[in-house]
Order: C-alpha cells, then sequence, then structure tokens
C-alpha cells in the first residue's frame, strides 16, 4: 500500500543547512498500524508531509498504491487522509456544510456526499449535531467532524500526526475508537506519536526515528530482540536517551 524508499530531505541553504530526514524507507501494508516514534524534532512531521506530497523530497520516492508522489502527487492525496493536532474547523459552517464543501473539493457526487454523511454520522456519533454550527459545538464534538472530514473519500491510507496531542481522557478515547474502525476498515496506517503507551497498544510495527534516522524497526517482539528491552519506553531511554534530552533544535544532522 505504502513504500517510502530512502527518503531524504534538506531544508536551508549552505552553512544552516539541515538535514531533517535521512534515507529513511519504510513499508505500511492494508490493514496494518505503523507507529512511527520519535523524540521532538526527530522528524516525523517532515516524513509525513512528504508521503502526502505536502512536501517534496530532496531525494527518494513514496508510492502510494503503486502511484509515485513525485509524478503523480494528487493521486497520491486522494488515497490518503490526514489527521492532525492542528487541523483546524470551519467556526461558521454546519457539519454538514462544511463535509459537502470538502466532498466537492475531493470531486465527490452530491449523492456520494450525502451517503458518506449518513455514514460517517452514524460511525461517528454526531448525527445529533449535524446542523448545528461548528462554533458552538464542543472541543470532542468538533474532533468527530474532523475525524469524518479525513474518512469523507474513503482513502485506503490514513496518517495520523500525534492526534491525541491537547485531548482530554474522553477525547483520546474517541482516536483510540477511530484507530479500532481504521483497521477494522482494512485501512493502511501511519501513526506518529509522542506517546509510546498509545502506540505500544495500536500498532502492529513500529520504526523508531532518531535525527531523521531510522534506526529500529519490526514488531514489538523484534524490536526487544534487536535492543534487549521489553517496552518501547525503555527501547527509547536506553538508545534515543540523547536526542530524548536534547532541545528540538539540536536533533537534526548538519550536513
Ligand atoms: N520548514 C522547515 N525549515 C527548516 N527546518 C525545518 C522545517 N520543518 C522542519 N524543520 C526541522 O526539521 C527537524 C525535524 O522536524 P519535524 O517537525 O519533522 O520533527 P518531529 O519529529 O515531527 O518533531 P515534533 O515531535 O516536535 O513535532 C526539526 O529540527 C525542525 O526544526
Amino acid at each position: 500500500m505504502l513504500e517510502a524508499s530512502l527518503l531524504t530531505k534538506d531544508f536551508g541553504e549552505g552553512a544552516s543547512r539541515v538535514r531533517a530526514v535521512h534515507e529513511l524507507s519504510l513499508t505500511v501494508q492494508a490493514g496494518e498500524v505503523y507507529g512511527l516514534l520519535g523524540a521532538n524534532g526527530a522528524g516525523k512531521t517532515t516524513t509525513l508531509r512528504m508521503i502526502m506530497g505536502l512536501l517534496p523530497p530532496t531525494s527518494g520516492e513514496v508510492t502510494v498504491d503503486g502511484f509515485r508522489v513525485t509524478i503523480e502527487p494528487e493521486e497520491v492525496k486522494r488515497r490518503i487522509g490526514l489527521v492532525s493536532a492542528s487541523t483546524g474547523i470551519y467556526q461558521w459552517l454546519t457539519p454538514r456544510e462544511m463535509l459537502e464543501y470538502f466532498g466537492n473539493i475531493y470531486s465527490l457526487s452530491a449523492e456520494q456526499i450525502s451517503q458518506r454523511i449518513v455514514e460517517l454520522s452514524q460511525l461517528l456519533d454526531f448525527a445529533k449535531f449535524l446542523d448545528r454550527a461548528c462554533g458552538n459545538l464542543s472541543t470532542g464534538q468538533k474532533q468527530r467532524i474532523n475525524l469524518a472530514r479525513a474518512l469523507l473519500h474513503d482513502p485506503p491510507m490514513m496518517l495520523l500526526d500525534e492526534p491525541t496531542r491537547g485531548l482530554d481522557i474522553l477525547g483520546t478515547q474517541v482516536i483510540f475508537e477511530y484507530i479500532g474502525l481504521l483497521k477494522s476498515q482494512g485501512k493502511a496506517v501511519v501513526l506518529s506519536t509522542h506517546r509510546l503507551d498509545e502506540a505500544e497498544r495500536f500498532a502492529d510495527r513500529f520504526g523508531l526515528i532518531d535525527q531523521g534516522s531510522l534506526r529500529f524497526e519490526g514488531t514489538l517482539s523484534q524490536l526487544q530482540e534487536q535492543t534487549g528491552c521489553t517496552h518501547l519506553v525503555d527501547m527509547f531511554v536506553k538508545h534515543l536517551g540523547k536526542s530524548l534530552l536534547a532541545p528540538a533544535s539540536d536533533s537534526p544532522a548538519a550536513v
């Protein structure tokens, strides 16, 4: 489903040039949750942005469902949904209007849009406030609309960038259920998070990224074998400890 091959991203020029991601390769299959884990500034968001076609890689390639992001970025975008802590909501629109708006952007027909709104409002339990202004909804209710928006075009692949950041226990629970839903629907999921407990609970495989490079990769038992540690948190402290303590701006390798 997803294949990222030797992705590298440099920011800046000359002496101030910084390598945020260095020759990172990973694959994610349909129905699999891949936990992309790393400290602040490790390169997670930069990697996700390259996968989505929002940021051109300095070198390397991403293929989603057979489409190469450097050649057919629109085909790749069409196959990916993004949930990020910073996604905004249109305060003056109702959830129905907002989903109609995004459905049009994704070139869905009016019939497809109204069918998806019915399905998603049942799945994510927001039928009761479909026609209330988003500005008057609670944080948790707005979050459900954002989750629905990411699924509207029924993409086979979902990127979740720190999806529980800033959420309370109930909001976090909604995200947990959402990940379960994505898995049951056979989506390929990349979950980028600092929350190692969350990752350990949901991910089938993990990539531990440090200073832009994937240092360890595998299932929990493979990582346990590779690192000699039982839990993800111990792997971090033992093997990536220095970067956990370093300020974010010091993390990437200067090139
Ligand atoms: N547009 C940019 N220009 C210059 N440097 C950037 C840019 N975007 C990211 N970086 C740098 O690249 C490095 C990797 O950043 P990135 O946001 O990918 O890390 P991250 O793992 O997502 O971190 P966090 O968990 O803190 O969000 C950081 O040092 C960051 O400062």
